[in-house]
């Protein structure tokens, strides 16, 4: 028990890009969950209350989290889906801090280990996508966004848990900094397009991606913190395809394409999902973009 507490303690204070010794206390938990949440874990109330973004990057994604949050997570919302990644933690935050009467009677649907912790550490109340088919509302991180909020997503690897959570939400939002902001993809988030594999088809894939689609550089992702491949929540591997501007500007075609390949478990390209994106700037503001094509300038109050 001791030992657990510990753990978490240290946990928390764990960055997103750890110390290699600090890192390898993580060795051994799926990509998603290295995602540490800079909130909620263990003691909440006194985390929320002290949480504080180490630089402008981190003040932009909470920036947009938070506008999100008050924009999309109304009163009558009660199924509510949270992603992943290191934006999301400021989008618990916030739900957090709406209050626990407007949370009592709500039901938080994870997309994969690191955010079912943060909904349990919040004191939140979990639930599963097998009890409901409809959601409210799910809030996202993204990779990079593009002009048409075409994304990528899956830098960490939770792309398949996070699309059925999107496509299952009456309303899909997804918050970033403005680093992911961009026109097309592939022009800020250069690592490849994420897709989720069957371990027994990743040669097959991985050759077919290089030789038939037009990614000669496309790989296996390798851990950081063990020996071998990331392997996702759902037991698969990954591989990271980067393809070129002209490809990636016709990003249903190639997520088409890719989906075909037998053994692809899911892409991490979404498509017509997105209702809304929010970007953190640097300046303090917030840039919103619709799917009706609108945009919006906002300055938060506070
Ligand atoms: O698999 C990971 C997810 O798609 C994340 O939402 C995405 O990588 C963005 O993460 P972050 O908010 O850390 O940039």
């Amino acid at each position: 028990m001791a030992l657990a507490a510990l753990f978490n303690s240290i946990r928390v204070l764990v960055p997103s890009n750890p110390h290699p010794a600090i890192r390898v206390l993580t060795t051994g938990m799926s990509e998603c969950s290295r995602f540490v949440p800079p909130v909620v874990v263990g003691l909440d109330a006194y985390f929320l209350s002290s949480v504080s973004p180490p630089n402008a990057i981190e003040a932009a994604k909470r920036l947009a989290a938070h506008t999100a949050v008050d924009r999309h997570v109304r009163p009558e919302d009660k199924i509510i889906g949270i992603g992943s990644g290191s934006t999301v933690p400021y989008v618990v935050e916030r739900i957090k801090q709406q209050g626990g009467e407007r949370n009592r009677n709500r039901v938080f649907l994870p997309t994969g280990f690191q955010s079912q912790q943060l909904i349990t550490q919040a004191g939140l109340r979990l639930g599963d996508i097998a009890q409901y088919s409809v959601l409210d509302v799910t809030i996202d991180g993204a990779d990079e966004v593009d002009s048409a909020l075409n994304c990528i997503k899956g830098g960490g690897a939770c792309q398949l848990r996070e699309k059925v959570l999107a496509e299952a939400a009456r309303t899909f939002v997804v918050v970033a900094d403005y680093r992911k902001n961009s026109a097309v993809l592939g022009t800020t988030y250069t690592s490849g397009v994420p897709i989720e594999v069957s371990p027994f088809a990743h040669s097959s894939v991985l050759r077919a991606l290089q030789i038939n689609l037009g990614s000669p550089k496309a790989t296996l992702r390798m851990a950081r913190a063990k020996a071998g491949p990331v392997v996702t929540d759902n037991g698969n591997f990954i591989i990271d395809a980067p393809f070129t501007a002209d490809v990636l500007r016709k990003p249903r075609e190639l997520l088409v394409n890719i989906k075909l390949l037998t053994g692809v478990v899911e892409v991490g390209i979404f498509c017509d999902v997105v209702a809304a994106a929010y970007f953190g700037n640097q300046d303090g503001s917030v840039s919103a973009r619709f799917e009706n094509g609108k945009a919006e300038h906002i300055r938060p109050d506070n």
